[in-house]
């Protein structure tokens, strides 16, 4: 039997357009995939409650089929991760310091801020918090989600995670 987990979120999301963003994020968490399609955005317009039960219904269908193995980053899961804490991730907040949280994993873009394609501003802007909305909402190319892993240092403790917990994704009411 699978243990039950409790999942909470609190969200500061007051538009229909950020719940929408929102639900997006656990969505494409769900489909096993970080950036959601375009096709997906475009079903997920739709304004009739029942379309968009219809929509993810959709999207639920096409996952379970799908022959893409699941994976967040990193792809090493056998790599011992040190878990650090958001109190920790929160003192390293400026241009000589630089820590995010994306997925519940900690990476130290420091090094990576001058060199970002984006600029470093945008980056600057999570930095010591998580960015994990702001990562998928920009949405970065499948290079960019690999190229994460270079300076990943650690994940969140699980009672600290938002996205992932030890058995699984684990999303519901979606
Ligand atoms: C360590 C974390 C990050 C990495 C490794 C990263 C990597 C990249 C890469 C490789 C690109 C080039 C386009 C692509 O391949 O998708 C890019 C573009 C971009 N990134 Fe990031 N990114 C990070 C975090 C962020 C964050 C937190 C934001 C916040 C908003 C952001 C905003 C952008 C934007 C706006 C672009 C588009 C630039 C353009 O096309 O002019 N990135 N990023």
């Amino acid at each position: 039997m699978q243990p039950s987990t409790v999942f909470s979120f609190r969200s500061n999301a007051s538009t229909v357009e950020e719940m929408d963003l929102l639900s997006l994020t656990f969505r494409s968490l769900d489909l096993r995939s970080n950036k959601p399609q375009p096709e997906d955005f475009l079903d997920l317009k739709k304004q009739n409650v029942a379309d968009r039960d219809e929509a993810w219904k959709k999207l639920r269908r096409r996952s379970k089929h799908s022959k893409e193995e699941p994976r967040l980053s990193p792809r090493d899961d056998s790599k011992q991760l040190k878990t650090i804490g958001m109190d920790e991730v929160a003192w390293h907040d400026t241009a000589e310091n630089c820590w995010v949280v994306i997925h519940d994993f900690v990476y130290d873009c420091t090094d990576f801020l001058t060199s970002h394609p984006g600029g470093s501003d945008v980056i600057l802007e999570y930095a010591g918090r998580d960015a994990t909305l702001a990562f998928i909402g920009t949405g970065h190319s499948s290079m960019a989600r690999q190229s994460l892993e270079r300076y990943l240092i650690g994940e969140l403790p699980t009672e600290e995670r938002i996205f992932r917990v030890p058995n699984g994704v684990k999303l519901t009411g979606f």
